[in-house]
């Protein structure tokens, strides 16, 4: 175990071979419980398949995961010589999209997997999309299935052209982003050197995981903790919790719940069932604030300092991009935003420039509508207050998804907030 902790996103298109490389990754840090191993391991034998455990793992896993049974690939942890890895929530999953624009499930880095055989697909492209749009830092991009490509090195070649086309579109900085041929399924390159790709010479990919920078949590920002829910317990009174986004709590700190627009000092923080006297970025706390009770704030509020309040936004200018949706946008649309911990009916007030994804530039002012696929730059309206910060200011509180129709049809980042 490492004193040092990265959640992790596993992103990529569909059947790139996420699952596989995630089971890979546990399996060769001795992280797939013992048990599970042993009884693969002899149902294997028994089918005469003795010496594939590893493939017959990952078989079983599939269809469990098919029936919905067992392992989900999200939240599964393991460990390298450097750091505690948490995979986060991840693609395919329900809300996963949403999940990682609202926070829920914050990636401090991400591996990119992309099939040797298939190159940039759709799914590549959005979330290659997200983790720009969210501040991913670094990108390991894993070419997998050589093994399919006869770990041929002019096929990783292209395919290394492609993403690093697709990353200079989003503008994401090439030198943040590393290249592996792998094969999750054969194990290729994860945690030993491949003799089948005696062409490369770079890292492998828990060297690559090993080297990603250290997480610096955002303490010098204001806080900003958005809140989950509100409890009343005996003894202590109203405790909402949440999880701290920025910034740093003090016991005696003076503080204020928007959009409700209450306030008060902080009398007790707790973390894990005890009392301490300060919580930084990423601590789950449960606080109780002098003269706040249960029905003056809710869930959806941020807790700031008093002196640097959350903004809660009149109206606010977004860059949103299009990723699904089954017909056109146009101004007045009000489907759900959800920002943090916030669900929130909003109105696209105005739709004011269409931007050109690949160059970044104005393609069209004040255009009639957008669709899939599209990006632009809408002038937002909530129709209930909504606290929000700009991107440029305090990225975590800067994002949203736009939902409707129970999907995720985009995503956004906040540019500018016209304060109430
Ligand atoms: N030959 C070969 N097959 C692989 C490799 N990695 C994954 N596969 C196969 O590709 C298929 C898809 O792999 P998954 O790991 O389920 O892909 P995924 O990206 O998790 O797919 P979703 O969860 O459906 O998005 C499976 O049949 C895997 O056995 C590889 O390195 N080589």
């Amino acid at each position: 175990m490492s004193e040092r902790h990265q959640n992790l996103a596993i992103i990529g298109h569909v059947d790139h071979g996420k699952s596989t490389l995630v089971g890979r990754l546990l399996y060769e840090t001795g992280s797939v419980p013992e048990h599970v191993i042993e009884q693969h391991r002899e149902e294997a034998e028994e089918k005469g398949k003795g010496g594939f455990e590893f493939a017959y793992v990952m078989d079983n896993l599939a269809e469990e995961r098919e029936r919905g049974v067992t392992i989900d690939i999200a939240h599964q942890e393991f460990s390298t010589d450097e750091y505690d890895f948490t995979i986060v929530d991840c693609p395919g999953h329900r809300d996963f999209v949403k999940n990682m624009i609202t926070g829920a499930s914050q990636a401090d880095n991400a591996v990119l997997v992309v099939a040797a055989d298939d190159g940039v697909a759709p799914q590549t492209q959005e979330h290659v999309f997200l983790a720009r749009t969210l501040g991913i830092d670094e990108l390991i991009i894993g070419i997998n299935k050589m093994d399919v490509v006869d770990y041929e090195e002019s096929t990783y070649d292209e395919v290394v052209t492609e993403v690093e086309q697709l990353l200079k579109q989003v503008q994401f900085n090439t030198d943040d982003a590393s290249f592996i041929p792998i094969s999750a399924f054969e194990g290729d390159n994860i945690a030993e050197r491949s003799d089948n790709t005696s062409w490369y010479d770079g890292e492998i990919l828990l060297e690559s995981l090993n080297d990603l920078p250290e997480p610096e949590p955002p303490t010098d920002a204001p806080l900003r903790l958005p809140i989950q829910d509100v409890y009343t317990i005996s003894g202590i009174g109203t405790v909402p919790v949440g999880r701290i986004e920025t910034g740093v709590m003090n016991t005696g700190d003076n503080v204020s719940f928007q959009p409700s627009d209450v306030g008060g000092e902080v009398k007790t923080i707790e973390m894990h069932h005890e009392e301490v006297p300060k919580a930084e970025p990423g601590d789950n706390v449960g606080f109780n604030v002098r003269g706040i009770g249960k029905d003056d704030i809710r869930r959806g509020d941020v807790c700031g300092p008093a002196d640097d309040p959350p903004s809660v936004a009149e109206t606010f200018q977004a860059q949103i991009v299009v990723m699904q949706h089954p017909s056109v946008i146009t101004a007045g649309y009000t489907p759900v935003f959800h920002a943090h911990t916030a669900q929130v009916a909003c109105t696209i007030e105005s739709i004011d420039k269409k931007m050109d994804p690949s160059s970044g530039e104005v393609a069209e002012e004040n255009p009639d509508f957008i669709q899939s696929g599209d990006a632009a730059v809408v002038t937002i309206r909530p129709q209930k207050p909504l606290s929000i910060e700009p991107s440029s200011e305090i990225p975590e509180l800067g994002s949203f998804a736009i939902r409707d129709m129970g999907q995720t049809i985009a995503a956004g980042k906040v540019l500018d907030v016209n304060e109430k």
